[in-house]
């Protein structure tokens, strides 16, 4: 399995495809159905194992579109690799995914290489990158806001996204939002900022936030990169007191990302930031984490407490 860096442009990438005649697989495509359908459109064995090993077989009875990112990501995963090729090159297969889902993406990709496929992979967090600062607007108004027992569900689903959550906040700071693929962070955010609407409970404001959805496009090549960094420099640029921001940092280079919790940290001075994440290192920068898991909020608390108290963190931090 081996590392394509795209610090040189896209020669190297061409150079691999050409030499391995390796199919790319861009895992940007919106797919059309039921996901079982699409995992087992080919060999249904195969489908069945590569949705157990990805930890997707209870999307199953899904549609693509009814899935969580991470979930689509893992989806579009599993599509690829049920097709059997003998070399390819996956665009940015890790972003999205929860650190269970991307060990066990891993997993699967050495696995497959001892299999004898050929494969490649690119991933613009371990690229360097170039320095970009971004510039951040203080905030004069003060956050208010309510979050008071919502629960919502997603259309036609059996099951709710977000179940009797509550959270407040009158201060600036910085709280990251963590959970595994499809504990309803982003619905959450979607409640927060009133694009959907609770079934029960209320969410009060008192300003407009800005809201940043999660990043559907992909492509490790500079355009798409260029327009997040804008929607960032934008949201760094707004005066609003509360801002939402759901996967800010993927897609993000390291000397990006390093910027970004610069940025982050100097804007949480004066406003209050709401970052729904996969990205452990934001975890160290948060004065709060909140933790969902399967709709429900699991631990509420400032950093210290939360790192005292989760086995799993504490492990991952002393192991890297
Ligand atoms: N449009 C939708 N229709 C139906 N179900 C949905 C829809 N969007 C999300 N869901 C489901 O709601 C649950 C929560 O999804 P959500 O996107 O909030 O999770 P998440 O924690 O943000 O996940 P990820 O880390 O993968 O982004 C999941 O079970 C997901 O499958």
């Amino acid at each position: 399995m081996r590392w394509l860096s795209l610090t040189d442009g896209h020669e190297v990438l061409d150079d691999w495809v050409r030499t391995e005649q390796a199919k790319i697989v861009h895992l940007d495509t919106p797919l059309a159905g039921k996901v079982a359908s699409l995992i087992s459109e080919g060999d249904a064995l195969r489908g069945a194992e590569l949705a157990a090993l990805l930890q997707i077989d209870h999307l199953f009875h899904k549609r693509f579109d009814e899935c969580s990112s991470g979930e689509r990501q893992l989806v579009r995963i599993a599509y690829a690799l049920s097709k059997s090729t003998e070399a390819l090159v996956l665009i940015e297969p890790f972003r999205h995914l929860d650190r269970f889902r991307s060990e066990h993406l891993s997993m699967l990709l050495r696995r497959l290489t001892n299999l004898g496929v050929r494969i490649a992979y690119t991933d613009r967090a371990r690229e360097r990158g170039v320095a970009d600062r971004f510039l951040v607007a203080k905030t004069i108004t003060s956050p208010h806001l309510d979050v008071n027992d919502v629960s919502y569900r997603h259309p036609l689903q059996a099951s709710y996204a977000v179940e009797h959550v509550s959270y407040e906040t009158r201060g600036p700071g910085l709280t990251v939002c963590i959970g595994t693929n499809g504990s309803g962070k982003s619905t959450l955010l979607e409640l927060i900022a009133k694009s959907v609407r609770p079934l029960y409970g209320k969410v009060k404001w008192s300003e407009r936030p800005v809201y940043l959805p999660a990043d559907q496009e992909y492509g490790p090549f500079p355009h798409a990169t260029n327009r997040r960094f804008a929607q960032l420099q934008a949201v760094f640029a707004s005066e609003a007191s509360l801002l939402l921001l759901d996967e800010p940092t993927v897609g993000l280079t390291e000397l990006e990302r390093r910027d970004f919790e610069r940025a982050l940290s100097e804007k949480a001075e004066t406003a209050h930031i709401i970052c729904a994440t996969h990205d452990e290192q934001l975890i160290k920068t948060a004065d709060r984490i909140i933790c969902l898991s399967n709709g429900a909020l699991v631990f509420d608390g400032d950093r210290s407490e939360y790192m005292k108290r989760s086995a799993l963190w504490s492990h991952m931090s002393s192991s890297s």
